[in-house]
Order: structure tokens, then sequence, then C-alpha cells
């Protein structure tokens, strides 16, 4: 193959990713052309739109994926974070890289923690997993949903007068704005969503020219862990409705998969961590849903499951 269409979203991030897959690849295929095919999606639309019903993970995803289908594209550039855990049928998550500093940074113009937070601060985020792990540590504090791309987030929370926002630590960083983070939080603090930090590389099952030259991309170590949270959310299904942690670490051959599933206003967590080798990593992601379903997730997913239909950040 001489070049390679790439399907992504026009947001500064998106385009980022899409131009730094690009580089990766004309890096391991000297003389490869790629260009971008850039899209607008309904995760885009909604964005600028009131809230409405429209909803869940997939938003951001589903017109690339189109695109590719019809043959539009030959590959397309995600956050992992975004997608759903069930791919249409005829694409493949063809190679996921290395993966990106996983965890939520606190961006506060104020310059304060967390925990330096006076009682009742405004904090800025639309992410359910966020509100919900934000206020079982900190009851007092109100969540103030911010919408829109990493920019218009931080200029939001300026223009509000937040005490602070809560963004991924990855979207930061790839944006060059490392130096809005007064605080970047252990995975201890706030558990990562699934797949934060990682891109995904799609592409048609049937394209082996495609799938070859991706092939040099793909990060065994971030695969297995994307593994185990993937199949945690599969079995959990919803994780853009009810707020859902996952995130995995690999050491030594063995995968350590910590979880998280709360009440969206944070009066309720269910959190546990499973482990187990390498090889297993799908197995340990489903152990660790069936655990937490039945120390109390069960109740949480039946009683906030799809009402909620917020997309997840
Ligand atoms: N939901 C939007 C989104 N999807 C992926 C990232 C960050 C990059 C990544 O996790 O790879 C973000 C921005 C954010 O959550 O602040």
């Amino acid at each position: 193959m001489k070049a390679v269409r790439i399907a992504t979203r026009q947001s500064p991030l998106a385009l980022w990713q899409a131009r730094h897959v690009a580089s990766l690849l004309s890096q391991v295929h000297p003389g490869l052309e790629c260009t971008l095919v850039e899209m607008t999606t309904a995760g885009d639309r909604f964005l600028s739109a009131p809230l409405s019903t429209v909803g869940g993970k997939g938003l951001f995803v589903k017109e690339i994926e189109q695109s590719l289908l019809d043959g539009r594209a030959d590959l397309a550039v995600h956050s992992l974070k975004d997608m759903t855990s069930v791919l249409p049928a005829g694409l493949l998550l063809a190679a996921v890289p290395k993966r990106e500093d996983p965890r939520d940074a606190f961006c506060s113009p104020a310059g304060l923690s967390l925990e330096m937070l006076p009682k009742g601060a405004r904090v800025g985020t639309s992410s359910l997993r966020r509100s919900c792990i934000l206020r079982s540590r900190r009851p007092d504090l109100e969540i103030i949903s911010l919408r829109g791309n990493v920019q218009t987030r931080l200029a939001r929370t300026r223009e509000m007068g937040l005490h602070g926002a809560v963004l991924a630590f990855a979207g930061l960083k790839r944006l060059g704005l490392e130096t809005e983070i007064t605080e970047v939080l252990p995975t201890s603090v706030s558990l990562p969503a699934v797949g934060q930090g990682v891109l995904a590389i799609q592409c048609r099952t049937e394209d082996s020219g495609v799938r070859g030259l991706l092939a040099a991309l793909e990060d065994d170590t971030t695969r297995i862990a994307v593994t185990a949270e993937r199949a945690f959310m599969a079995r959990l299904e919803g994780g853009c409705t009810v707020p859902l942690a996952g995130h995995a670490t690999v050491e030594g051959g063995t995968v350590l998969l910590r979880g998280l599933v709360g009440r969206p206003d944070g009066t309720k967590v269910v959190e546990g961590e499973r482990s187990g080798p390498v090889e297993t990593a799908l197995a340990v992601g489903e152990a660790l849903a069936e655990e937490l379903l039945s120390r109390g997730a069960a109740e949480i997913l039946r009683d906030f499951g799809r009402a909620h239909p917020v997309p997840e950040s």
C-alpha cells in the first residue's frame, strides 16, 4: 500500500491524535502517504446543542465508523474511552499504541488542589464517573456541568469562576496544556475511565493491507490492559449511563484490574480489584464485573442504568 486515508473528528484533540498516528505510520513505513478525512459527528453537534435525550458512548464514533464501512476512509483514530464495548460488524480494533498517562487532572485557575477546596466549592465536569468520585470523597462539592472540547472546558471554568475542573491528563498533555494542571490525581483518588489515555486505531476486518500496516503500532502491554478493562465494561454495559471506572496495569506477566461502579451522586460506590496471568485478561475483567454486580452494582444499574443518557467523558 502506498497511501491511507485516516478518518478523524475535527476537534483539536482528535486532529492531534490522527496526525500523531499518521506520523507514527510514516516513521515505520517510510514513503507511505497519509491523508486525513475530517468529519463532524453527532457528538460534536450535540456539544453545542442543548442537552437532549440523544446520548451515550458511540456518539463520537458512529459516523466515523460508517466512513470506514462505506470505503471513504481506510482507518480511523479514536479515543478508546469514547468507544462502546461492541464494535460494528466488519470493523476491528486493529491496533492500540502505547498508552499515554491514564490519570485525571485537576485544573484550578486559582491554583487549588482538591484537598484545598473550600466547603461547597464548584467543580466542573460532565462525566458521571468524575462527579460520582468527587462527590463520594467530598459530598459538599457542587458539580457544574461542563461540556465541549478541552479548550472550551478550560475557558468555561475561568468564565464561570469555578474553583476547578477535572479533565484527562492525556488530552491536556497532547494539546500542550499541562501548565493548566494544578494536581494530577492518583488512580487511587480518581480511578480512570476504561480506555483513558489509549488511542484506538480501527479498520475494516477484511482489509489485510491496512491491518498489516497497523500491526507495527500495536503495544502488547496496552492491549492486555484494555482487554481486561473493556471486558469489565462489557459485562456492566452502560458505561455511559452509570458512573463506571476501570483501570488495569500490567507487571511481570500479571494484569491487575481495579474497577468501580457508583451512584451518580456518589452516595454509593462499589469497588474492587482482581488480578491474573496476562493471558487471562478477559476473564479477569469479567470476574471483577460479576463480583461488583453481586456486591451492589446490580442494584445501581437497575436504578440508574439508561435513565441518564449523558455521554461519558
Ligand atoms: N470524552 C472526551 C475525551 N475522550 C478522550 C479524552 C482524553 C484523551 C484520552 O483519554 O485518551 C477526552 C477529554 C477528557 O476526558 O478530558
